[in-house]
């Protein structure tokens, strides 16, 4: 029902749930507990984010939220083509501050799981693109975070020109890695 892939960094999957095509277009389950469950992301999710970004150029990120409301996240693409980042800021981590990206869009219906314990991005490849992801904690401004896409010291390729990139305000203002004090450990 659906194809899971390891990727670099150990948590985080690119799952591609199956699509039933016919005349008239296509069926997907884009989630079901038990069947993601049996492929490690048994996750209790309580809030479903939809965001709109109108623009090629537009990137949402680097974002995470700090404990208690730390949030594992399951995100896909329902129109365009954003590029997705996960990067790893879990202290004592053997892959703290490493990243991948992955190319999530609506014509492939593939999705990238993030846990809690990752930086969380994504750049917009095609105007019009709407991220849709599932959070398994509310939100919680207090708790909210952030780091600069941009970092030199992660050197993220984010497929759209970094100098040119439009930003929110807080993402403007975010920290360097380097100025950061990760609230997450890594637990082996
Ligand atoms: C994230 C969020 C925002 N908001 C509000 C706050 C603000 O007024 C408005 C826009 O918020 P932001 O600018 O933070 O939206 P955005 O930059 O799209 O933030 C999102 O980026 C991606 C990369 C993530 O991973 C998400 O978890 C989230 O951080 O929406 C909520 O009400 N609930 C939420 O869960």
């Amino acid at each position: 029902m659906v194809q899971v892939e390891l990727t670099e960094l150990p948590g985080v999957l690119l799952l591609t749930p199956r699509r039933f095509g016919d005349d008239r277009g296509f069926f997907s389950e884009v989630y079901n507990r038990e069947v993601m469950a049996a492929h490690g992301v048994d996750v209790p999710f309580v809030q479903d984010n939809h965001s709109l970004s109108r623009q090629v150029g537009v990137v949402r990120g680097l974002h995470f939220q700090a404990p208690p409301h730390a949030q594992d996240k399951l995100v896909r693409v329902g129109a365009g083509r954003v590029k997705d980042v996960a990067v790893d800021i879990r202290r004592g981590s053997p892959h703290y501050g490493k990243w991948v990206a992955v190319e999530l869009s609506a014509e492939v219906g593939n999705q990238l799981f993030i846990p809690k314990g990752f930086l969380h991005g994504f750049s917009v490849l095609e105007p019009d693109s709407e991220l849709l992801y599932k959070c398994s904690d509310y939100y919680a401004p207090e708790c909210d975070g952030a780091v600069r896409f941009d970092d030199p010291d992660l050197d993220i390729d984010w497929g759209v020109d970094p100098a040119a990139a439009i930003l929110s305000a807080k993402d403007a203002a975010a920290p360097l890695l380097k100025d950061f004090d990760s609230p997450f450990v890594y637990e082996d």
